[in-house]
Parts: C-alpha cells; structure tokens; sequence
C-alpha cells in the first residue's frame, strides 16, 4: 500500500456536492481506500485569471494503483462528474490532483509528482499540513511542516 495525498478544487456550480462525489467515488476505484479529509478552505484564485473564489482540500488515499492507473481513476472521475474547464487554470467543476504518491520523484509528460508547484500554493501546502504535517517533499526533502506558511487568502470554509 502506497500512502497518496490528492489536492481537490472546485470553483464552479455547486461546488461542495461535486467535491463530495468525486471523494465517495475515490474509494471505488480499485485497491484504494480514503483514509483522511481535510476541511474544505475557500481561497482566492491563484495565477491570474479572474474567476471566483474555490472550494480546495488535500486528501489522504492508500493505494495498491500504480501512479498512472491512479491518474488514469482521477481523470475518469473527473469525467464521470461531467469536468468543465474551459481555459488554462481557469474555473473547473472539479479538479483533483496527484501530489504525493509515497517517496517517488517522476517527471513524465503524462504525470509528474511531487506536484510541480505543490510547495508554492497554499491552497494544497495548508490542508495538506492540517492532514499530514510529518509528510515529507522527496525533492526538498523538507517536511510539509516545514514548508507551510499561513496565508490570508485561505479560509477554513467548513
Ligand atoms: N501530479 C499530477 N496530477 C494530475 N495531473 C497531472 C499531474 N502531473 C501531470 N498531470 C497532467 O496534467 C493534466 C491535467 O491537469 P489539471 O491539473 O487537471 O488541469 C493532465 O494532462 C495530466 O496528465
Ligand atoms: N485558489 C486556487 N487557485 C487556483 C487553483 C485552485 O485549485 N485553487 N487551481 C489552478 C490551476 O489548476 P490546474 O490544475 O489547471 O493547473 P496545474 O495543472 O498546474 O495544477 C489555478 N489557480
């Protein structure tokens, strides 16, 4: 069993129940069991597009998947919850995200994890250290307790 953290968004319609779906279908994807939900915190957008506000969250996963039979489960629940994403980071339904699968460090076209720009968004380092402040980022090899700072801009939601 690998330990998974998956980041979550959403910042169109209804923005809960979509997030809420797409984690009770996370635990029917095969040998893959949800272990821990952060709250849900409302940020602001992050890379400039103006847009409104998101529903983000980090959860923990253990999975027997490999990391592109994991992504290939993400991308069909993203599917199956009808994804809307219209322009490049601009407003989506649903998003979910690998950022860490266990220790590995890969960088293929397809996947690349530790998420490339995990440790400069608050919006997965905050949840993700309310959930797993001991984790570790392979590459910084730093704790994520370590690399969290406080930010305005995320709000507990719920
Ligand atoms: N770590 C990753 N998690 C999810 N998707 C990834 C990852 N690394 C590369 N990708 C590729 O990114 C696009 C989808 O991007 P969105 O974040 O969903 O907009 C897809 O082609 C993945 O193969
Ligand atoms: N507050 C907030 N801002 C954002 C968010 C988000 O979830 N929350 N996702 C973005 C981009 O996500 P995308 O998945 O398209 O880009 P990536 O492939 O670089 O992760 C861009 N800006």
């Amino acid at each position: 069993m690998t330990i998974v953290y998956l980041s979550f968004g959403s910042n169109m319609g209804d923005r809960e129940r979509q997030i809420n779906d797409a984690l009770n279908l996370l635990n029917t994807l095969p040998e893959t069991k949800v272990t821990k939900i952060s709250s849900l915190y409302e940020t602001a957008p992050v890379g400039g597009v103006e847009q409104d506000d998101f529903l983000n969250g980090v959860v923990a996963l253990e999975t027997n998947l490999s990391p592109i039979e994991l992504l290939d489960g993400i991308q069909s629940i993203e599917l199956k919850l009808n994804r809307v994403r219209k322009i490049h980071w601009g407003p989506r339904t649903i998003d979910l995200d690998i950022v860490l699968f266990g220790d590995l460090v890969m960088d293929s076209e397809r996947l690349k994890v530790p998420h490339p720009f995990m440790h400069e968004r608050s919006f997965v380092l905050i949840p993700l250290n309310e959930i797993a402040p001991q984790a570790i980022h392979p590459v910084l090899n730093k704790k994520i307790s370590d690399i969290v700072t406080l930010d305005p801009d995320v709000r507990i939601y719920k």
